[in-house]
């Protein structure tokens, strides 16, 4: 084979990153991929539109099917993003024999299994490591790297976006909207970040990496999902005052054979190796029975890092076209799921407070966790100028949630209590 021709849907943060790529490593390319790669055509909205990068006009198109349609292109890679229309469009393109790559959690998250099997059908290979955690190479370390063993559990930092947020917010005070402007104008965040600070995005790509890590095939409804826009800096302060760092992250755990997977603001104690993780970098760390405990980390999102990925999958697309055995790799979910209960969860928590700052006040806090056979292992008090209310931050040992959240209501029913919220910390 002399030339593979390629079509790229989208050309913005990503797509720029992916031509940037394919012109400056061209040579490189050409010798990993064992032929030269050739882009064809690029779908754009908007053809007169200032570029970052240099292209010439005429490979530019607003027609799809100029692309979907084209004998001569045997590769597709969709950068769009959104579910609708790149669900339509890679579907069109498997059904016409193209192999497809794509950096689209939202799509793989929800369509991934439907479109694998087309893949299949049509002999096509579908790749999407771009898709979790942007530059790291970890949907390949799943399936390959650690065939051997058994992964027991998952957390990852896997949200750029939020990330960036709390870092800014933690270390240089920034508030809220301005480090989230602040990433929008970097080209971490998605078109509408609310996917990025309610931790559906974080979500999405904990059920791509369930899927390839336990082959069970779990679903978004069956992921626990709660953002970061409750987050206060005081939030982060109080829990720095106990030694801990608050991140978005994701947990992925199977026991027993039944699975819980979440994504929730969690405290880490500040010597985690998921908590020195700072700003757009994402990290998975990794529990398996053989090997142990390790930790994949790099780049999570932006233009350079996540083109990285995407034309690494390229380059595997091309050499499979070359050997003839394009779909032969399509990993599909086999076991059942069966969903952890919550009465069996487990966890420390940390619980933040207002309380009236009178006698007797702190004695009530600490009464209602003993009743609730609920023991404290870290406490903080300090009481706030000039009102009569003090601020508490105490972290529990292990105890039940569901015993724990209803600890929690009663707590925050009690009459010296003002304003109380709770996070989970992560052992060790
Ligand atoms: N940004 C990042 O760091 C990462 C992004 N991703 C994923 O990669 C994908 C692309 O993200 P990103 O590059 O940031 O997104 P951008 O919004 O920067 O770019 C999307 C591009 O697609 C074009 N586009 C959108 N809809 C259409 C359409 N209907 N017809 C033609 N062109 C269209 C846009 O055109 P126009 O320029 O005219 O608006 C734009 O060029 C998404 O799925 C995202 O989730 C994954 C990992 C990291
Ligand atoms: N918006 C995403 C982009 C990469 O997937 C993020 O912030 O991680
Ligand atoms: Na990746």
């Amino acid at each position: 084979m002399e030339k593979v021709s390629v079509g790229l849907l989208g050309f913005g943060t990503v797509g720029t990153g992916v031509v940037r790529l394919l012109t400056k490593n061209k040579e490189r390319l050409q010798e990993r991929a064992g032929c030269e790669i050739n882009l064809e055509k690029v779908l754009v909205r908007n053809k007169n539109r200032a570029r970052k990068v240099l292209i010439d006009n005429r490979t530019l198109t607003t027609d799809v099917y100029e692309i979907l349609d084209n004998p001569e292109i045997n590769v597709i890679i969709e950068l769009i993003g959104g579910v609708d229309l790149a669900y339509r469009y890679i579907l069109r393109a498997l059904k016409n024999k193209k192999n497809v790559i794509t950096a689209n959690k939202d799509l793989m998250a929800s369509y991934g299994e439907e479109l694998l099997l087309e893949a299949r059908a049509n002999h096509c290979d579908l790749y999407y490591e771009a898709s979790v955690a942007g530059g790291i190479p970890i949907l390949r370390t799943l399936t390959d790297s650690l065939a051997a063993d058994q992964i027991q559990k998952m957390i990852g930092i896997v949200n750029g976006t939020t990330n960036y947020i709390l870092s800014k917010m933690s270390g240089e005070g920034l508030s809220y909207e301005k480090a989230l402007a602040s990433a929008q104008r970097l080209g971490f965040a998605e078109a509408d970040p609310t996917s990025d600070v309610e931790g559906l995005d974080a979500a999405r790509k904990m059920v791509i990496l369930s899927h390839l890590a336990y082959s069970i095939p779990v679903r978004l409804d069956d992921v626990k999902i709660k953002g970061i826009t409750d987050v206060t800096r005081e939030d982060i302060i109080f829990a720095k005052k106990l030694g801990y760092t608050i991140k978005l992250v994701g947990i992925s755990e199977v026991n027993n054979g039944d699975i819980d997977v979440r994504v929730e603001p969690t405290l880490l104690t500040d010597g985690h190796p998921l908590a020195t993780v700072e700003n757009e970098n994402n990290a998975i760390y990794v529990y398996s029975a053989a090997l142990g405990e390790t930790m994949y980390y790099g780049a999570g999102a932006g233009e350079g890092p996540t083109a990285v990925s995407v034309v690494s999958d390229l380059i595997s697309v091309v050499r499979n076209i070359s050997l003839g055995i394009t779909g032969n790799h399509i990993f599909l979910p086999k076991k059942e799921l069966h969903a952890r209960k919550d009465n069996l969860v487990e966890s420390k928590f940390f619980v933040r407070m207002h309380i009236k700052d009178e006698p007797g006040s702190f004695s009530k806090l600490t009464d209602l966790f003993r009743e609730q056979s609920i023991s404290l292992s870290k406490l903080y008090q300090e009481p706030i100028q000039g009102r009569d209310i003090a601020e508490v931050a105490m972290v529990t040992h292990v105890t039940n949630k569901v015993l724990f959240e209803k600890s929690f209501e009663i707590l925050n029913q009690l009459d010296v209590v003002v304003n109380a919220k709770y996070f989970r910390v992560e052992r060790g």
